[in-house]
């Protein structure tokens, strides 16, 4: 519990987000561009199909010790050997994973409330998914967008490492640093980019200048 998390370019992916570019392929390329973690989210397969891509993912995964996080599914995070699983609120709560999954080494969760800040949840969950930052179009089902103001508030509130999600990109990443995040999740900004590798670069280098 409460592990370190060293990471600050996290790639969320899924198959539809890739627009037709192999999953694998998206994913080695942006580790090439600077990212350092790889949530596998793939909100319509079928636990099957899932455990399938992650396992598929884990050998690209292996080759450059780049760690994978399950979203939402244990019993995949289990049987993919992930690093770690994501939930939100209307998943397994972080204290019933941690009693499922002794074994997970890094474990998100999602804030949409601050009063979520002061729950056991939080306290035993090793990052926060601060979400989302900027409304966005590949999440509909948001409660409300924190913008740069709620993530100062919410970095002024808790020392868990603050996982920032919602529209990020190379235009906002060094303001979204900034007020306090430790690392920068992306989805279509990268799985959407013609050149994927080069789309991780220019995040990752303003990630860098902002810290
Ligand atoms: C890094 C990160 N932060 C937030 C989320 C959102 O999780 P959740 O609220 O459970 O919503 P879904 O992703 O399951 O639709 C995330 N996935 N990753
Ligand atoms: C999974 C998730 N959780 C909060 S916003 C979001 C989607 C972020 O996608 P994008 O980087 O395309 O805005
Ligand atoms: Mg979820």
């Amino acid at each position: 519990m409460n592990n370190v998390f060293p990471y600050r370019l996290y790639l969320v992916i899924s198959e539809d987000a890739c627009n037709g570019q192999p999953l694998n392929k998206v994913a080695e390329m942006a580790i090439l561009g600077g990212v350092d973690i790889i949530q596998l989210r793939e909100k319509f397969d079928t636990s099957e199909v899932f455990l399938k891509k992650a396992m598929s993912l884990q050998e690209v995964l292996y080759k450059y010790n780049v760690p994978l996080i399950i979203n939402d599914n244990l019993d995949v995070a289990r049987r993919s050997k992930a690093y770690g699983i994501h939930v939100g609120n209307s998943d397994l709560p972080p204290t019933v994973i941690r009693e499922g999954w002794p074994e997970c080494q890094c474990l998100g969760y999602s804030i949409e409330y601050l009063k979520q800040l002061i729950s056991k949840e939080t306290l035993v969950s090793d990052y926060l998914g601060i979400s989302p930052i900027f409304d966005t179009l590949t999440k509909r089902d948001t409660v409300t967008q924190w913008g740069l103001a709620g993530l100062r508030q919410i970095r002024g509130i808790t020392d868990k490492p603050l996982v920032a999600i919602g529209n990020m990109n190379a235009q906002n990443a060094y303001d979204v640093m900034k007020a306090g995040a430790d690392c920068l999740a992306v989805v279509s900004a990268i799985c959407g980019a013609a050149d994927p590798e080069k789309a991780a670069g220019e995040i990752r280098g303003n990630i860098e200048r902002a810290l």
